[in-house]
């Protein structure tokens, strides 16, 4: 049965008495109690204030991760607080559970009135990386609104997500609206550090409830404009997949001694040279495999003669295009897995020979190789046996979620991205480079989406873990809209009929 709520628990009679309880909890001639008819996405001048004064009050509690062993756990701790004041109808509602979960994050479970329908999860984290004052033309925990622009660490990562979330939904139950269609929201406390406390704790439970998702969507991707020379018009891009990842120490043990008399070969010089080879042997371009084809696909059509031509043919014209994608090193993370040498450590005193050398190397690894492929790679190229390789982590890219016509996620964020931002002619599939919360859920779903329905261009992608970071008034109330209409979506989508020729 593919409209299946839950697999059927035995751990689960609570979950399932809750979605099964006949809803409407305002009484009897209210809308809650008539069903879910739908609500326009109309915001008064009261409710645009209190929403940007909602997200500034939570750009300024510091929840930041500064590490898997250390995160601002009182900031933690009030963010949860300030929820709860910020949004007082979603948190009193009887049609939702509240459960905080790994001592900060939050997982809302809201009943449907159609308990036969399959739930699916809006997720957002709310802690934040590091910020220091330097560079910043505001302070990054002041929240301040500038030129139509609220500035603060996390107004794009992923603060923004978090109280869109909860603020479209405050709003919809406000207007007596009752979803139809159950869902969840996931919001971690600890994505900037790899989600192990909050998502995964998150997804554990679930699971143990015999939870499985119609779709997620979680932050990841954007609206890009000016991403691509040419390309004047702005696309989204729903991620429907993400790149793996490898943290490897590579690791020289010589013996120490007495640096005036230095041997020929130190295990400073030697993991030098063994990173450097890293750096100019980039890993394979696999372009031509993966969800990038249809990317380029779909968006060859927007360009003019020839490079409409160019992206359209691409059996012909493959290397050239992988060539061109190579340049830039946000086209060439979609066509290959990167290496990035992110931290050396040795030497202890200016005249001793150091006896131990280590380099972490970063690789995000591209959807069509494995994890086992890349360590296999790096040993060919790193070629020396002094050098220890050690695996501090890794996962794998994730599945690639469907796309088509029948892929309910895609095909809700699709609509409603037409519906709120008209003039968005583009939506293409996407791979996200960068790691989310989602692979937490895997066991869950096979509909992993990452969109923020955001327009970003490349000086704002470097505001994000940059300086700077902000977010206009204009774009947050959109994003609140866009969630507003979403749930509403999500309520009354019907599978569309399967072409003949797939019957
Ligand atoms: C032809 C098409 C052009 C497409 C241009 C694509 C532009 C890319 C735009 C947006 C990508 C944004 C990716 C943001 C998600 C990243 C979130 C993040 O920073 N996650 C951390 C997670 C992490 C991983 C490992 C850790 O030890 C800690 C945290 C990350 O580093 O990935
Ligand atoms: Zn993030
Ligand atoms: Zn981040």
């Amino acid at each position: 049965m593919a409209e299946l709520l839950v697999i059927l628990p035995t751990r689960a009679a609570v979950l399932l008495l809750f979605f099964a309880t006949v809803s409407g909890s305002t009484g009897p001639g209210s809308r809650e109690s008539r069903g879910s008819s739908r609500i326009p996405s109309q915001f008064s001048e009261e409710e645009r204030v209190a929403m940007k004064e909602a997200l500034k009050g939570a750009i300024r509690i510091p929840t930041v991760s500064f590490s898997h062993e250390e995160s601002n756990t009182t900031a933690l701790a009030e963010f949860g607080e300030y929820i709860r004041k910020a949004f007082p109808t979603v948190f009193h509602s009887n049609l939702i559970q509240h459960e905080v979960v790994g001592k900060y994050s939050h997982l809302l479970t809201v009943r449907g009135s159609d308990p036969s329908l399959q739930p699916y999860m809006l997720m957002a984290h709310f802690d934040v990386v590091p910020a220091s004052e330097e560079g910043w033309e505001v302070p990054p925990f002041s929240g301040l609104e500038q030129n139509g622009f609220i500035h603060g660490r996390g107004a794009l990562d992923n603060k923004n997500s978090v109280m869109a979330v909860l603020q479209a939904l405050e709003l919809l139950l406000i207007r007596k609206y009752s979803p139809k269609r159950p869902f969840f929201i996931a919001l971690g406390h600890d994505e900037e550090v790899s989600g192990t406390k909050g998502a995964q704790q998150i997804s554990a439970l679930l699971q143990t409830r015999g939870v499985q998702l119609a779709f997620l969507v979680d932050e990841g991707s954007f609206i890009l404009e000016d991403f691509i020379p040419n390309l004047k018009k702005p696309f989204a891009m729903i991620s429907v997949t993400e790149k793996g990842a490898l943290d490897l120490m590579l690791q020289v043990n010589m013996t120490p001694g007495h640096s005036s008399a230095p041997p020929k070969e130190t295990s400073i010089g030697i993991l030098s040279a063994a990173v450097s080879r890293l750096e100019q042997t980039p890993m394979p371009n696999m372009f031509g495999n993966g969800p990038l084809k249809k990317t380029l696909k779909l968006l060859a059509n927007e360009f003019s003669f020839p490079t409409n031509i160019i992206l359209g043919n691409l059996w012909l014209f493959r290397p050239i295009v992988s060539r061109v994608m190579e340049r830039n090193p946000i086209t060439n993370a979609l066509v290959r897995t990167t290496t990035a040498l992110t931290m050396f450590n040795a030497g202890i005193k200016v005249n001793v020979i150091p006896p131990l050398a280590q380099a972490t190397v970063n690789f995000r690894i591209h959807p069509s190789q494995t994890v086992h492929e890349v360590v296999e790679l790096v040993q060919n190229i790193v070629a020396d046996d002094r050098v220890q390789l050690h695996v501090l982590r890794s996962f794998e890219p994730l599945p690639v979620s469907p796309s088509d016509d029948q892929a309910m996620g895609y095909q809700l964020l699709q609509q409603t991205i037409q519906s709120v931002f008209p003039e968005v002619k583009i939506i293409v599939p996407g791979i996200c480079i960068g790691n989310t919360d989602t692979r937490h859920y895997v066991n869950l779903t096979n509909g992993l989406y990452r969109f923020n329905p955001v327009f970003l261009k490349p000086q704002d992608f470097s505001s994000v873990h940059g300086i700077n970071e902000k977010i206009s008034v204009e774009s947050y109330q959109n994003q609140v809209k866009f969630i507003f209409e979403l749930i509403q979506n999500a309520d009354t989508y019907s599978k569309p009929v399967p072409h003949q020729h797939e019957l």
